[in-house]
């Protein structure tokens, strides 16, 4: 077993070398240089495998949130006369350092994430795609001719970049949320500052750390890094700095609310891809095993914790049975358990005790009002202290469970059975939120029936995986606003100005 030389700021014997270790750094990054708190404050992250500090990073205040704010401004005045191609080659160069790292930013975020290592290269991977697809959309940010009704004028529209972008990100998922979120405000042509999640940013700080070596000016992306009680006044300065144009920020519906209020007061521009509660339909005229292999994905994925996870299965009562047994065969069949390193291992720790508790929760609530567990997994002992299983719950009901109005964000499975496609839309729809949905059916007017009927951004028909570089990614109701990813995703950081002109 190898162990890392990183020891001065990895805190913890870890069976993976780093290549480069100087990814590994616990200071916040501003105007282009690596410094401590102030205060000299730091915060401890934890490995959610065994709960063991991993690292301490600084703790930041809204102090250093000014200033990186100031060198976002200074940087932007560089960056955004930058020419389309001249961005477009930054871009290149960034990818190249990223794909070159792969193996070490995989590593960290199994690190910190407790996310098996064949996962984190997936999601290395799928930030990787964003990437890519921006730099390809870069040359495309077009504007327009309008044809004037005056016929003395003129009329053209620029795609101009907004300025600087305040992003805020969350755990899961930190380096795809981060590049899909950075990586399309610095493909516009705006500089950024990122706050990470307090419990993953070492993967935001290696992301900037190899942003360093593509040469960006000073100051297009900064990294201010804090703890849960210093969030709120980080979050602070970057609503209210005026220097602060667009407030981008990925997390959990009810702090979206709050900081789009804040952003409010002085109009900012927001972007907001909050929680999800995702309805996922099997129709009695679905392909069964179809059906379970989508929801085995969208389900499962990441130990269930992903925005557009599926947390409402709803099953036609006619085929419920039969379900419910495919659907447990093929979970017993699909994960395996162990260390989080084993690349043979696909599925993984909960994020931490705070998630842990909130699915123990549902469970209990279900439970208490009249669920019962399909099939308790036998093989998933002695996995750790925020180790859930897949559980699949039978009897269940949207509309008195807690798990019909909160994201469980675990690997709950509730089943619930209905009736008629109409009662099914009915308790579909009902919730606030807007993220994902899911269907399976093989009736080919139903699919365009339902896949018009869901009130969602996102509709995965006989598909349990919707995301894609490609795909434009939000919600619709209290699930957010914008997209990201797709040609909407690099648009969302720019403004149309229109030019007439007098001939
Ligand atoms: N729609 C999407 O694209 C998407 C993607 C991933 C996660 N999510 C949602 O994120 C949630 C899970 O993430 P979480 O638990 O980290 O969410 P969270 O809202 O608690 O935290 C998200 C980020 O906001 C920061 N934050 C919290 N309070 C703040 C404040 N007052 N000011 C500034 N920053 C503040 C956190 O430190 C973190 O960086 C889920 O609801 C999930 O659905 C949505
Ligand atoms: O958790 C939210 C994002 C996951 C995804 O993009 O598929």
């Amino acid at each position: 077993m190898a162990f890392t030389s990183a020891s001065n700021v990895l805190l913890k014997n870890i069976p993976y070398q780093f290549k480069d270790v100087s990814l590994l750094d616990n200071r916040a990054y501003i105007g282009g240089k690596w410094l401590p708190a102030e205060s000299g404050a730091t915060f401890p992250v934890f490995d959610p495998e065994d709960n063991v500090v991993i690292f301490r990073v600084v703790n930041l205040t809204d102090v250093e949130v000014h200033k990186a704010i100031d060198a976002a401004q200074t940087a932007f005045l560089t960056y955004k006369e930058f020419s389309h191609r001249k961005r477009r080659q930054l871009l290149h160069q960034w990818i190249t350092v990223v794909k070159e790292n792969r193996d070490d930013l995989a590593a960290i975020c199994t690190l910190e994430l407790g996310k098996p290592i064949t996962e984190s290269y997936v999601t290395v991977d799928y930030g990787l795609s964003f990437l890519e697809w921006f730099e390809g959309e870069i040359e495309r940010l077009y504007g327009e001719t309008i044809p004037a009704a005056r016929e003395n004028n003129r009329i053209f529209t620029t795609r101009e970049p907004q300025g600087v972008v305040a992003a805020i990100t969350p755990w899961n998922s930190p380096i795809a949320m981060i590049l899909r979120k950075v990586g399309a405000a610095i493909a516009a042509g705006c500089t950024v500052v990122l706050k990470p999640a307090p419990e993953t940013p070492m993967c935001a700080i290696a992301i900037a750390k190899l942003f360093e070596r593509v040469g960006y000016p000073a100051g297009t992306l900064n990294i201010v890094t804090g703890d849960a009680a210093s969030s709120p006044s980080i979050g602070n300065e970057l609503c209210r700095n005026k220097l602060v144009r667009h407030l981008s920020f990925t997390g959990s519906t009810a702090v979206g609310k709050f900081l789009n209020g804040e952003c409010g007061k002085s109009l900012k521009k927001t972007s907001m891809e909050l929680g999800g509660n995702a309805p996922f339909i099997v129709f009695e005229d679905a392909d069964i095993q179809k059906a379970v292999d989508g929801l085995i994905s969208s389900k499962f994925r990441s130990s269930g914790q992903t925005c557009v996870c599926a947390n409402r299965v709803f099953v036609h009562r006619s085929i419920m049975s039969e379900f419910a047994e495919k659907l447990n065969a093929t979970q017993q069949k699909t994960f395996v358990y162990g260390s989080v390193w084993d690349p043979k291992v696909n599925f993984g720790p909960l994020y931490s005790s705070r998630g842990l508790e909130k699915v123990q929760k549902h469970l209990e609530d279900a439970l208490a009002n009249g669920a019962t567990v399909f099939d308790k997994t036998s093989n998933t002992e002695n996995q750790g202290p925020n180790f859930f299983p897949p559980t699949i719950l039978l009897d269940c009901n949207a509309e008195t469970m807690r798990f019909g109005s909160e994201e469980t964000f675990g690997p709950l499975a509730p089943l619930v059975p209905f009736d008629s496609e109409e009662e099914v839309l009915r308790l579909a729809n009902t919730y606030e939120s807007g993220l994902a949905s899911y269907f399976y059916t093989e009736n080919i007017s139903r699919l365009w029936r339902v896949a018009e009927a869901l009130d969602t951004g996102m509709v995965g028909v006989r598909v349990g995986l919707v995301s894609a570089c490609e795909q434009p990614f939000g919600g619709v109701k209290e699930s957010g606003i914008g997209r990201e990813g797709s040609k909407f995703g690099v648009e969302d950081y720019t403004d149309v100005k229109s030019i007439t002109v007098g001939i």
